[in-house]
């Protein structure tokens, strides 16, 4: 549908508003339903903006916090998305969020597709704010172009709300939530810094297909704000 820009001169500068931002987001929702849901990306950005959230003052107690995706190794490992929430988000006054971990026991991602759902079920979709990276090859999420599994990720007549995928140009087999999920949220951001980043996204909107770049397909689907710094 549509991609909204916000550019901000620093990486700090935008850590504080986006984070009031989404803190907004979440006290109005927890006031008008008593409760609220956030999804955060893992890897390397957003790591700054976790520590800025975890001490607004919001009533943590009412949020439900998850990943948009994880990499299939467990939470003590370098790699897991959810170490990385649970060092960097879920402290000082964040600590009281309730997180659900989508890495399960099973040993595939898939198996654990089924029990994952009806947990989400439960908490219940649209959630209220959902923050998005994309890496330089225009995944976003673990929708990776080079998986086998883009087409049923992005398809969003299909009914799955999570999707086992196995990217050929990254390590791990992941889970992450599909396109429909993703963008049936209330508020979709795509948290971006670095000038090469910029480049990837403008030139997957203008020129590649959604499977080529699946941060296109976010944006083709719904209204996605970018938060940018250089
Ligand atoms: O688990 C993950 O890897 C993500 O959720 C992924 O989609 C991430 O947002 C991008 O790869 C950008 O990662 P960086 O911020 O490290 O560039």
């Amino acid at each position: 549908m549509s991609l909204k820009i916000t550019t901000f001169s620093s990486a700090n500068e935008l850590v504080t508003v986006f984070s009031q931002r989404i803190a907004d987001i979440l006290k109005q929702a927890i006031s008008e339903k008593g409760k609220a849901s956030l999804v955060v990306s893992g890897g390397s950005t957003p790591v700054p903006l976790f520590k800025a959230l975890s001490v607004r003052a919001i009533d943590w107690s009412k949020v439900t916090i998850t990943l948009a995706d994880e990499r299939w190794v467990a939470s003590t490992d370098a790699a897991s998305n959810e170490k990385l929430v649970r060092q960097n988000l879920l402290q000082d006054k964040a600590a009281a969020a309730n997180f659900i971990p989508l890495k399960t026991a099973h040993n595939n991602a898939e198996d654990a597709v089924e029990q994952l759902t009806a947990t989400f079920m439960k908490v219940g979709l649209p959630f209220d704010a959902v923050i998005l990276g994309m890496g330089e090859d225009g995944h976003t999420a673990s929708l990776f172009p080079c998986s086998a599994q883009i087409e049923a990720g992005l398809d969003v007549n299909l009914p799955a709300m999570l999707i086992a995928t196995q990217p050929t140009t990254a390590p791990h087999q992941r889970i992450s939530f599909t396109l429909r999920a993703l963008v049936s949220s209330a508020n979709v951001f795509l948290h971006l810094t670095g000038q090469k980043k910029r480049d990837v996204l403008y030139h997957a909107l203008e020129h590649s297909s959604d499977l080529e770049k699946p941060i296109k397909a976010v944006c083709d689907k719904t209204t996605v704000e970018l938060m940018w710094a250089p």
